[in-house]
């Protein structure tokens, strides 16, 4: 957990931020102030922040945070203050009568934040509320903090203004940061005059907002060996499941009152093999990005080009998954796949190739590129649960992704193309025709394939659905339950139960989207959806839709008072 804790002068801010990391048995103290002065009242002020802390603080007195930040990403952190970390960064340049540009300096502070994995707070203080300063460098000061404060709070899980000893939790998504950055995107290839596609892939320089850290490209590039063979799937915990259902009877409302959310509430106990459930403290997206040769046959009503300019949008923290995400505190990665344009190396850190074979005419993928896709989907969940991950989604970003899902979901559920063909980004009669003569001639090319998931994958899914594949039965083996998202999502899950048989009991689905074919994905997995709001965006939308619910029914299960404890009568 990433916070930001802002405030004026004694609001009682520091002591806040230290009572966050309460619970860590060792924090690191970044104190930012200078160490030796000469004004006694400074000092006086350094000795009371010290004497309240207690010895699990282990001191550094450093301005270079980022540094310190990148050298341990692990260890609870505490910076205290930024204020005094922006003095220096001023003095260091200039900055205090130039014109100097900091936006570097800051994008290199808030790349380190959103690589640290452990519990970190950073204080800073919120001047800007004030008069505006009658000297140039006060008001150089002030502006320039507002900048560096919007810039922290946009990677941090969490932002708390401290007033008057009060704290108030600020909203996730706020317009203003919203707006930072986001890549232009074109508009839909059927409407006359459409603007002109903006250059692709522009490589995102930085890391995003609210995109979580990023090991360096080559780095723990899987072994696709086998990637297709997977362990016995274990059920989540059915005792506590069994003592979960027991603990919703002691609650104090009428048995099952609570409907669909005590059902959840006792899945999620039952994943995690404990009542009450813990609440998730670490829900993380990923967006697996490709392009499909099939989009350059008119399947969609946008251009492919739209994939990389959204992976970078997505990158930028500007697409709908990304303020969905910090809605709830998620943070969202994207895998570019096997995007038809380059992307940075971060972003393509496991891409198998550009853009998938035309799966109604050609195999979207070789054996061995599904087996590499299939293993960076595992390897991305290995990475995640072992740096604490507790609820996973997979997202989407792909041009014409809804030919490939619904040939998937039309072979395995026995349908006609009619049937399972969408109008995906919401394409005309014409496109229609060409997309359902598409999904046609891809469930002809593997009639024979139903029972082969990992040929099924590379004959016609693609690199991102087949990465989407490993990463779900993968969740599965690493006993962390995931909310599945739209139809693209759903036919990757298709595959991975058969891939992991048993995989489906530790995934729910987080919505059901309009594409026809979504509904026979989820009956045949005996999947409910958790919303039904007539979206068809994809990208990990539905799912994060639906992530409060999941949340409520854990805090519901965990937190109500029983009838004993309340003094209820039962009835
Ligand atoms: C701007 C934009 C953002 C999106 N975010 C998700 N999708 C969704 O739409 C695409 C699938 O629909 P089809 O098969 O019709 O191309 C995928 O990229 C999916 O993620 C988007 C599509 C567009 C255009
Ligand atoms: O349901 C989905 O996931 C979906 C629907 C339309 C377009 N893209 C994705």
């Amino acid at each position: 957990m990433r916070s930001l804790i802002l405030g004026g002068v004694r609001s009682g801010k520091s002591a806040h931020g230290e009572s966050l990391l309460r619970g860590s048995s060792q924090i690191r103290y970044i104190a930012t102030g200078p160490v030796l002065s000469s004004d006694a009242d400074w000092t006086a002020r350094v000795d009371a922040h010290r004497a309240r802390r207690s010895a699990k603080y282990l001191t550094v007195e450093s301005i270079d945070v980022a540094g310190l930040l990148r050298t341990d990403s692990a260890t609870a952190t505490l910076v205290d203050d930024l204020g005094n970390w922006l003095a220096a960064a001023l003095d260091s340049c200039d900055g205090w009568t130039g014109d100097v540009d900091l936006s570097h300096i800051y994008d290199e502070l808030a790349s380190a934040i959103a690589a640290f994995d452990g519990d970190l707070v950073i204080i800073s203080p919120e001047v800007g509320l004030s008069v505006v300063p009658p000297t140039p460098a006060g008001r150089r000061f002030q502006d320039e903090l507002g900048r560096l404060n919007t810039a922290v709070a946009r990677v941090c899980d969490r932002v708390d203004l401290v007033v008057a000893g009060r704290v108030l939790s600020l909203p996730a998504d706020s317009a203003a940061a919203d707006s930072a950055a986001a890549e232009p995107v074109s508009a839909p290839a059927s409407v006359p005059g459409a603007a002109p596609i903006v250059a692709a892939a522009a490589p995102a320089p930085l890391p995003a907002p609210d995109v979580a850290p990023l090991p360096a490209p080559g780095i723990g590039v899987p072994d696709p060996t086998d990637a297709e063979n997977f362990p016995r799937i274990d059920a989540p915990d059915v005792d506590a499941a069994e003592r979960a259902r027991q603990r919703q009877l002691t609650l104090t409302k009428p048995p099952g009152s609570l409907g669909r959310l005590e059902e959840i509430g006792n899945w999620v106990a039952a994943c995690q093999g404990t009542c009450p459930p813990r609440q998730f403290s670490q829900p993380r997206v990923v967006v697996f990005a490709g392009d499909h040769g099939v989009a350059r046959t008119g399947v969609s009503a946008f251009p492919p080009e739209v994939t990389a300019q959204m992976v970078a949008n997505i990158a930028s923290g500007g697409a709908a998954v990304n303020v969905l995400a910090r809605r709830s505190g998620a943070s969202v990665q994207v895998f570019d796949m096997s995007v038809d344009a380059d992307t940075s190396p971060d972003v393509a850190r496991f891409k198998v190739r550009r853009s998938s074979g035309n799966l109604a005419v050609e195999d979207a993928l070789s054996i061995d590129e599904a087996r590499r896709a299939l293993a960076a989907g595992r390897a991305i969940v290995d990475e995640l649960v072992d740096a604490g991950a507790d609820l996973l989604i997979a997202g989407e970003m792909g041009i014409g992704n809804t030919t490939p899902a619904a040939v998937l979901i039309g072979a395995l559920t026995g349908r006609e193309p009619v049937a399972v063909v969408g109008r995906g980004t919401g394409v005309d009669d014409a496109a229609w025709n060409r997309k359902t003569a598409a999904i046609r001639d891809g469930m002809w090319r593997v009639r024979r394939l139903v029972d082969d998931p990992l040929a099924l994958l590379a004959a016609v899914a693609g690199a991102d659905l087949t990465a989407m594949a490993g990463f779900l039965a993968q969740a599965a083996v690493r006993r962390t339950p995931v909310i599945v998202d739209g139809v693209v999502v759903t036919a990757a899950a298709l595959v991975a139960n058969l891939l992991a048989p048993g995989a489906v009991d530790w995934w729910i689905a987080g919505h059901k989207s309009t594409e026809p074919a979504h509904a026979f994905a989820l009956d045949l997995l005996r999947l409910e959806p958790v919303v039904e709001l007539s979206m068809r965006l994809g990208e990990g939308s539905g799912a994060l839709t639906a992530l409060p619910i999941v949340a409520a029914s854990v805090d519901l299960l965990s937190s109500m008072a029983t009838f004993d404890e309340a003094g209820v009568s039962g009835g």
